[in-house]
């Protein structure tokens, strides 16, 4: 996700001063540089943020290994995790070991920030100060919409639908493309009829006012091959209990990493 956020800031009109702590990626300009270990942050870089896109179980040894870095320097800094689950107070707590008492911001962003087509929730506690609230919204307005939510447990059920959410669209590609070549369709016509209805879809929900139900409605005629289609779909044993059932298995998941 982190990588997904870096390519997202690059192209950006605007890209953000980073000093960016990645152990494989290479890239340098004006705007950002790359370390391989936190001991290699310039000694004069002073973040306004630090965004944290490590796994949960990882987040210890990185904010331990950036406080040794940072020292005092990291008292000026926030901190903005994109982590699943882990919350602000553990965060805040973790940083405190290293004798750092930063407020703590958590995102829950998704994939499609890579291409500036992401959308993020965005909790800020309270101890974040205004301007630190403003600098993690438009990093994250940079690479796609924001939702701010006013309640920290909130942030489950946004990781389930919209952080989780782009592996289900993946799945529903993936099952369309092999369903056509099952009926005959080369993998490559497959491939571009899956995804061209996917991104005609999504298009026409981001750019049209009708309701999701509306637009489905229009796609079916009475007795045709949509409605036949949906019959299935929309029994209520499909994806009216199964869609809810995941939902609620990822929020759940992510509420058990909150611990
Ligand atoms: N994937 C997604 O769509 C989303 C993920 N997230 C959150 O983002 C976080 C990362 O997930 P994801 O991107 O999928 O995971 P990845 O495993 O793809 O990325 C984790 C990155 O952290 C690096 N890393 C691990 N340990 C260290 C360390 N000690 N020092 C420096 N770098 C380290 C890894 O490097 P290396 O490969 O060298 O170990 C890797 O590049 C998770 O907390 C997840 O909840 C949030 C929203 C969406
Ligand atoms: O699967 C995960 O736990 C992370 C969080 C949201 C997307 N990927």
């Amino acid at each position: 996700m982190g990588g997904a956020l870096f390519d997202g800031w690059l192209a950006s009109p605007t890209p953000p001063r980073l000093v960016v702590l990645d152990r494989h990626r290479t890239c340098s300009g004006d705007a950002v540089s790359v370390v391989r270990t936190a001991a290699e942050i310039p000694a004069d870089f002073q973040p306004d943020i630090i965004v944290l896109a490590v796994k949960p179980a990882v987040a210890e040894i990185v904010i331990d290994a950036i406080g040794k870095a940072l020292g005092a320097r990291m008292n000026n800094a926030a901190i903005l995790s994109v982590m699943a689950g882990r919350t602000c107070k553990s965060l805040a707590d973790a940083a405190r070991l290293n004798g750092a008492d930063v407020p703590v911001l958590r995102a829950m962003p998704n994939t499609p920030s890579a291409i500036g087509a992401g959308i993020s929730g965005l909790y800020a506690s309270d101890t974040a100060t205004a301007e630190q609230k403003t600098i993690c919204h438009d990093l994250l307005f940079a690479v796609g919409d924001v939702v701010p939510v006013e309640k920290e447990a909130d942030l489950s059920v946004v990781t389930a639908i919209s952080g989780s959410g782009p592996a289900y669209v993946f799945l529903l590609a993936e099952l369309l493309e092999e369903a056509g070549q099952q009926h005959g369709l080369s993998p490559t016509v497959a491939r571009r009829l899956a995804r061209g209805t996917i991104y005609g879809a999504g298009r026409m929900l981001d750019d049209m006012p009708d309701s999701a139900e509306d637009l489905r409605k229009a796609v079916t005629s009475p007795n045709g091959t949509t409605a036949a289609a949906l019959a299935v779909l929309m029994k209520s044993d499909a994806w009216p209990e199964t869609v809810p059932k995941a939902i609620d298995a990822a929020t759940k998941r992510a509420d058990e990493l909150a611990g």
